[in-house]
């Protein structure tokens, strides 16, 4: 695992924007070899969306070759509603970018038959091969896409019901009302996540310090999902300052020493 300690939001947001952005572009995608990109919504990965789409704009990335699977959406929120996932990826990434409309894959939590829109889901992302990068943020129980605690850490796609803590940290996008934050959700399984070539998680708060604790400095543990990362062969974690707090010391140290060793032998 890789740690990235950073000191803000903007800073981990435009960490990650260049790293996508350099694996792009490392890759040479074509039409008949598209990048494949995994997708997160939330709070956490606006600053990145903010950051790619200047990049975009400056000329420095094209999304034409690239294919994007977002990690979960809401059961039964109409597509079109503020709240879908959907809208959120429209409105805070896909409509500022050259992705051709056919490249974008979503979970539709509307599909009349759920686990055959998981089944298909996972064969789409199958039909690929694999994804090359996911990116993605924690919940502040340590759930990785909507992988509640207790989730098999060999999950694939699915349909989860959402927990009282995770209905109430969302709320805040609801008028912070728990009622209106639907129960159930669709989400790409923790095994799904684990198929992928590289997982980069963004990590930003004071919330998240207890599930950045459990990432790095706990054992591996279904109560804490986001732990499954130390079981993947590149998994990346990107912080703000706020949410290393409940991390040791000598952790954040050993990590930061880490980088700094590896940028100067580049
Ligand atoms: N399903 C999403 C997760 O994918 C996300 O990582 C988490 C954190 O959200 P935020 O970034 O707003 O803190 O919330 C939701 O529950």
């Amino acid at each position: 695992m890789r740690l990235i300690p950073l000191n803000t939001a903007a800073n981990v947001g435009q960490w990650a924007a260049r790293h996508i952005v350099d694996r792009i572009n490392a890759f040479h995608p074509t039409a008949d070899k598209p990048f494949i990109l995994g997708l997160p919504t939330g709070s956490t990965p606006l600053e990145a969306y903010k950051a790619l789409i200047e990049m975009h704009k400056s000329g420095q990335v094209s999304f034409k070759h690239v294919v994007t699977f977002n990690m979960d959406e809401y059961v039964g929120l109409p597509t079109e509603h503020p709240e879908s996932y959907y809208t959120f990826m429209y409105s805070n990434f896909f409509n500022h970018v050259d992705i051709p409309p056919e490249n974008i894959n979503l979970l539709n939590g509307n599909a009349p038959d759920i686990d055959a829109e998981c089944r298909r889901y996972e064969e789409k992302i199958k039909s690929y091969g694999k994804i090359n990068l996911f990116m993605g943020g924690v919940g502040n129980d340590g759930h990785i896409a909507f992988n509640e605690p207790g989730s098999s850490l060999a999950s694939r796609t699915r349909i989860k019901t959402l927990t009282q803590e995770t209905r109430r940290a969302n709320s805040r996008f609801f008028d912070n009302d728990i009622e209106q934050v639907p129960r159930y959700a669709l989400t790409v399984g923790v095994g799904t996540l684990l198929d992928a070539e590289e997982v980069m998680i963004l990590v930003i708060g004071h919330n998240k310090a207890l599930a950045l604790q459990a990432a790095v400095e706990g054992n591996v543990n279904h109560m804490w999902t986001i732990s499954c990362l130390q079981l993947h062969a590149k998994a990346i974690m990107v912080c703000d300052e706020p949410s290393t707090s409940e991390l040791k010391v000598k952790t954040v140290r050993y990590f930061r020493e880490l980088e700094m060793e590896s940028v100067e032998k580049q």
